[in-house]
């Protein structure tokens, strides 16, 4: 039966997906997929962008929580937030899969079906990867390769004391997107509303902030940008711009951008929204300090794209801690991001 086809060997398997993708730069690739290893040519007075992140069954996604397609959507998504959140232009990728038996063949094309959806919209090309087989549970490693000019930095160490904190999006849809998937489906026979549909995509086919990296970038000529995109959670990620830069962070709860519809689920759930929307991690929207004197520019600019742009809050001068500034006052934020060493969330 066509979907229960099994992967017999690796070789097949890397030629039928490699003519999945469209060679968007085929002017600079010396060497495409297909030797012991490709060779590109770098453009002229841009630094190469590179970096690594991994989704292991079981962590990053389960059958139930997300489809083929998705999974390698999401693969892909995330490596593109980390080139986004360095202001960069993605170029190529690279895929590494450890696969286990209980995977057909049509569920890892599928899976690269949807990585090619979002390389055909970013045109970035796939320059190689490695399969192997692995007992237990399906492992997809991506490596993103990107570019970015010379001298932008738009490093985690770039906060200054005096600055504006913003973000790019809202926080907390994907983790009650994931909250929804895992325990909040209605029952059977009852379809789920139309409005949480904006939390189950948030989960499972996040849109990584390139364009909004870019724009970020050409500010970082002019003005200290620190940038970081949030994958573990709001106050994981404003508490590493502010280790990293020797700053205090403060985040002003009420100018937190959280959906209606998440405050609205949350609330049926019986569970603080805030949570999620400052722990929940996996939003890849960017999360960034600027100076005073850029934010009006900055908003104007991610305006006229239809780009959200949120201040969220300010840096003072301190000793890299991070803080939740409510009605009542301020209270230490400590890191609540998903820890993949404490089995569970801080
Ligand atoms: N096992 C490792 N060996 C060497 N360097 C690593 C390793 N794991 C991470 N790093 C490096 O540590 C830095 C931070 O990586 P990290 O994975 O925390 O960032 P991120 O990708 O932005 O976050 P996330 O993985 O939550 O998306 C990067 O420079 C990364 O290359
Ligand atoms: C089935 C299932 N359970 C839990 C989660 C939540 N989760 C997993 S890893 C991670 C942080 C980012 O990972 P990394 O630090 O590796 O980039 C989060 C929030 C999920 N996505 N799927
Ligand atoms: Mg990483
Ligand atoms: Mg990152
Ligand atoms: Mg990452």
């Amino acid at each position: 039966m066509a979907g229960h086809r099994k992967l017999d060997h690796e070789f097949a398997f890397i030629k039928e997906v490699s003519s999945y993708f469209k060679p968007y730069r085929a002017k600079q690739t010396l060497v495409p997929v297909g030797d012991d290893a490709a060779v590109y040519r770098p453009a002229e007075g841009m630094g190469q962008v590179v970096t690594t992140d991994t989704m292991v069954e079981g962590i990053h996604f389960k059958r139930e929580t997300m489809s083929s397609w998705q999974i390698g959507y999401k693969a892909l998504a995330v490596n593109l937030s980390d080139i986004a959140a360095m202001g960069g232009r993605p170029t190529y990728f690279i895929i590494s899969m450890a696969i286990p038996d209980d995977w057909t063949l049509d569920e890892l094309l599928e899976i690269y079906k949807g990585m090619k959806h979002l390389a055909d919209q970013f045109e970035v090309d796939l320059l190689g990867g490695d399969t192997v087989s692995i007992p237990d549970h399906l492992v997809i490693s991506v490596t993103a390769i990107g570019e970015v000019e010379e001298d932008v930095r738009l490093l985690r160490s770039q906060a200054k004391p005096g600055q504006i904190l913003f973000v790019t999006g809202q926080l907390g849809n994907a983790a009650a997107g994931l909250d929804l998937l895992l325990h909040g489906r209605p029952a059977d026979g009852h379809p789920l509303p139309e409005a949480l549909q904006l939390l189950l995509d948030a989960h499972q086919q996040p849109h990584p902030h390139v364009a909004q990296g870019r724009l970020l970038a050409q500010f970082a000529r002019e003005y200290a940008i620190s940038l970081n995109d949030v994958s573990d959670g709001l106050s994981s990620e404003a508490n590493e711009i502010a280790a990293a830069s020797g700053v205090d962070v403060v985040i002003r709860k009420e100018q937190l951008p959280v959906s209606r519809i998440l405050l609205n689920y949350a609330h049926q759930r019986g569970i603080d929204p805030y949570t999620w929307v400052l722990g929940g991690g996996e939003d890849f929207v960017l999360v960034g300090t600027a100076p005073v004197e850029a934010v009006e520019r900055m908003k104007q600019a991610f305006a006229a794209q239809n780009f959200p742009f949120y201040p969220i809050g300010y840096t003072t001068e301190g000793t890299g801690c991070v803080w939740l500034e409510g009605k009542q006052g301020k209270v230490r934020l400590d890191p609540m991001g998903y820890n993949h060493f404490r089995q569970k969330r801080d």
